[in-house]
């Protein structure tokens, strides 16, 4: 990887698909790293386009309009940031050799549909996840249900994200409501979903997993201190690190993580989300991407997962060391409404050891994550405790 200068002919130049939050954050580390990047999403002034060196809006998920924008823009590396992507298109831009893609196209199209990640990680892989069956129809569904899966079980589209159109559902009553809502939730509607048993963990983490190039020039695998978490409705509310663990968990969860990253391949930062009771651990998806839960990074390790993701798709090396406990808590938009504002920052920042990130999306839904705030403390306790409060804080209004 050749660093130039942005903005000239020898620029080093890194495109990505999807710019909310999260990208937001890769962009700017990219960027420090003098890096030109090109930020892509479906509606303009997304948070990532307002920090990029050029922001452009399709429909990430029509593959010619794709292509001609990879052509137009011609970069080195394609960072996708939302599973919603023509990630067909992406295969062959990478089979052409036009540009490489993070971590790679085929992961890329595995993670964005449950249907391709479940199948590698259970059938291929053998890894532990809870029971699943696929429904293409209200009445599969149904089957699915009554031939094993059983109550309580959890519905959500293949293509979702962030809990859209998930349900919990207690009783064959609650079928038909949880399949509609998967229709209307999902970002793409496949008129397809799975159907998960309900596993009773005591607690669920995300570990952090880092393909990197090592001292050697090989790339390595490298984990950050389990994040702990909390979601409400599918959605992440806070989450915190470390996550206390027992070393048996944490081993098996190294493992689980260790062959489903290394199976997708390639270079980046993946959010690897498991189940844990006692010492037994489950695998329930990937991120091959920064993840949301990491946004606690931002507090609590030397380099955020955004820095590390930067670092590993570049050829660089990483430290995934802890600095200290931290914890997240997020604000919601609140209201709906477009132009938003957010009173009492200055309250939120008075709080010990906290800090801020409100993301700039120019439209507001009750349920928008529009911010986050993050803190550290002496313990988790102390840090999950002032990052709530400084969350709390902050109220967003009509502008
Ligand atoms: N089989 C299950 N058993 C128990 N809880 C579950 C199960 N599946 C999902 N959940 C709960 O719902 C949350 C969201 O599920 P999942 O991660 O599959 O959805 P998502 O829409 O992909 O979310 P995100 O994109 O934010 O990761 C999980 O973190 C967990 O709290
Ligand atoms: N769990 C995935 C996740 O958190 N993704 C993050 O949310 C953005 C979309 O937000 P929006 O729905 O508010 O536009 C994405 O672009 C990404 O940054
Ligand atoms: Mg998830």
């Amino acid at each position: 990887m050749r660093f130039g200068t942005p903005l000239s002919p020898g620029a080093l130049k890194v495109m990505l698909l999807g710019a909310g939050e999260l990208g937001k954050e890769v962009i700017i580390a990219l960027q420090r790293l003098g890096v030109e990047v090109i930020a892509v999403d479906r509606y303009p002034d997304a948070p990532g386009h307002q920090v990029a060196h050029r922001a452009h809006v399709i429909s990430m998920t029509d593959g010619p309009a794709l292509r001609n924008l990879i052509e137009q823009e011609k970069p080195h590396l394609i960072v996708p940031e939302i599973e919603a992507i023509a990630t067909d298109m992406l295969a062959g831009i990478e089979a052409e050799g036009l540009a490489e893609v993070i971590p790679t196209a085929r992961a890329a199209r595995l993670t964005m549909n449950r249907e391709g990640i479940r199948r590698l990680a259970a059938e291929e892989l053998g890894l532990p996840t809870s029971p699943y069956r696929f429904a293409g129809s209200l009445d599969e569904l149904r089957s699915a249900i009554d031939g094993g899966i059983g109550y309580p079980c959890i519905v959500k589209p293949v293509m979702s994200s962030s809990g859209k159109g998930q349900s919990l559902l207690r009783g064959p009553d609650d079928v038909e409501a949880a399949w509609d809502y998967a229709a209307a939730g999902g970002r793409v509607n496949q008129g397809r979903v799975i159907v998960e048993g309900f596993v009773d963990f005591d607690y669920e983490i995300t570990l952090l997993t880092v393909r990197a190039r090592g001292e050697d020039g090989e790339v390595g695998t490298w984990f950050c201190e389990p994040i702990g978490h909390v979601q409400v409705a599918g959605d992440y509310v806070e989450s915190w690190q470390p996550q206390p663990m027992s070393a048996v968990a944490l081993a098996e969860s190294r493992r689980i993580a260790a062959a489903v990253t290394g199976n997708l391949g390639g270079r980046g930062l993946f959010g690897v989300e498991l189940f844990v009771k006692g010492d037994k651990v489950w695998f329930s998806e990937v991120s091959p991407r920064p993840h949301d839960t990491g946004l606690v990074t931002l507090c609590s390790q030397r380099f955020s997962e955004f820095e590390l993701h930067a670092r590993a798709i570049l050829g660089l090396p990483v430290d995934t060391a802890l600095r200290e406990p931290g914890a997240s808590a997020v604000i919601y938009g609140g209201i709906e409404a477009a132009g938003i504002a957010f009173d009492g920052v200055a309250e939120a920042l008075a709080v010990p050891r906290s800090d801020l990130r409100l993301f700039g999306k120019p439209e507001s839904f009750v349920k928008r994550r529009m911010g986050v705030a993050v803190a550290n403390g002496e313990s988790i306790d102390e840090a999950r405790e002032r990052a709530r409060l400084a969350a709390s804080r902050v109220r967003p209004v009509a502008g």
